[in-house]
């Protein structure tokens, strides 16, 4: 997809920058902020991104290849090790890495040690530069902002420790700001139309388990995993029909996500249609199928099919 062009045209700052930090931080948020659009799902529950989301952001004087990546925090099941696994990993890749916490709630002293030591043995021996993005700044009381910072600063070579709101944008300029003086020059790697790398197929499948997400309770959303069986556009009706299933893991489940006279179901389809109508830009039928596949996430070959 590099363009040849690119090379020639005026070298620009460009590169990979991960955006880690533990479940719930606000990384989605932030990544969709810099976008301008929904690209990672977000919800209140922790554990919402799953894979690694590829973001573009574009300027005439920068892209930055943005990387969503699955909250880190101590996993035991065979999907959260997935999900871990897959956000270590994109750290030995990029040039700079945003690494995300949630400021907004004091900790007791011995949960912060807890958290920063956590933190630092994440990024030992991490060849990019960190910087540390103290996020939800919008819900902290601004005398605990200052001492905050200069207690993190202390923690750790951080090349930089940043107030944020990624829900509203506050001090999301100075972000950008901090990453344009780490980017290397470069070319553009992708064309500046595209947004993302992920499929419209998997942004749909994504689309619904956020409405699960956001419109079931407790359990149900860590057990949901949605497949799209079709995937088909039809230019001259100007309309897109997919087929999608919600994969769950246990037959007591399938009454909670249908709900009484299938309304619960409904409305998680409705909720998707539009977002994917939003996504498409043109008129979409969704059909959703709700389905039981004992203990998938602990079942290795099909977490294979779901692309982990
Ligand atoms: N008040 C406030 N809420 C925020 C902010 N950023 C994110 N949130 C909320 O925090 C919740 C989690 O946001 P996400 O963007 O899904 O968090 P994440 O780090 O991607 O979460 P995982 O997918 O679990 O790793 C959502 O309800 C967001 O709306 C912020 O700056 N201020």
């Amino acid at each position: 997809m590099i363009d040849i062009n690119d090379f020639l045209s005026e070298p620009i700052r460009s590169g990979m920058v991960a955006i880690v930090g533990p479940p719930n931080a606000g990384k989605s948020t932030l990544m969709n902020y810099l976008l301008g659009q929904k690209i990672s799902i977000v919800s209140h529950k922790p554990q919402t991104t799953r894979n690694r989301i590829l973001g573009v952001v574009n300027d005439d004087k920068y892209q930055i290849v943005l990387l969503d990546t699955p909250g880190l925090h101590k996993a035991r099941q065979p999907l959260n090790r997935e999900m871990v696994r897959i956000a270590m990993e994109s750290l030995n890749e990029v040039d700079v890495i945003v690494y995300m916490i949630d400021v907004s709630l004091p900790l007791p002293e011995k949960v912060e040690q807890e958290k920063n030591k956590e933190m630092m043995e994440q990024m030992e021996g991490v060849a990019a530069p960190v910087i540390l993005v103290l996020n939800k700044v919008d819900l902290l009381e601004k005398e605990r902002l200052l001492p905050m910072m200069k207690r993190y600063s202390e923690l750790f070579p951080f090349h930089g420790v940043l107030p944020l709101s990624a829900l509203t944008g506050e001090g999301t300029e100075v972000v950008v700001e901090e990453l344009l003086k780490l980017l290397p020059l470069g070319p553009r790697y992708f064309p500046e139309d595209v947004p993302t790398d992920a499929s419209e197929r998997f942004l749909a499948a994504e689309i619904v388990r956020e409405k699960v997400f956001i419109l079931t309770g407790q359990e149900i959303p860590y057990s949901t995993a949605v497949t799209i069986e079709s995937f088909q556009d039809d230019e001259t009706k100007k309309m897109t029909t997919i087929h999608a299933t919600i994969v769950l893991e246990r037959n007591s489940q399938k009454g909670i996500v249908i709900g009484k006279g299938g309304k619960k179901l409904k409305s998680i389809g409705t909720a998707a249609r539009k977002d994917i109508e939003k996504m498409l830009g043109q008129k979409v039928l969704l059909k959703l199928w709700v389905k039981v596949r004992k203990d998938w996430s602990k079942d290795e070959r099909f977490l294979k099919e779901l692309g982990f």
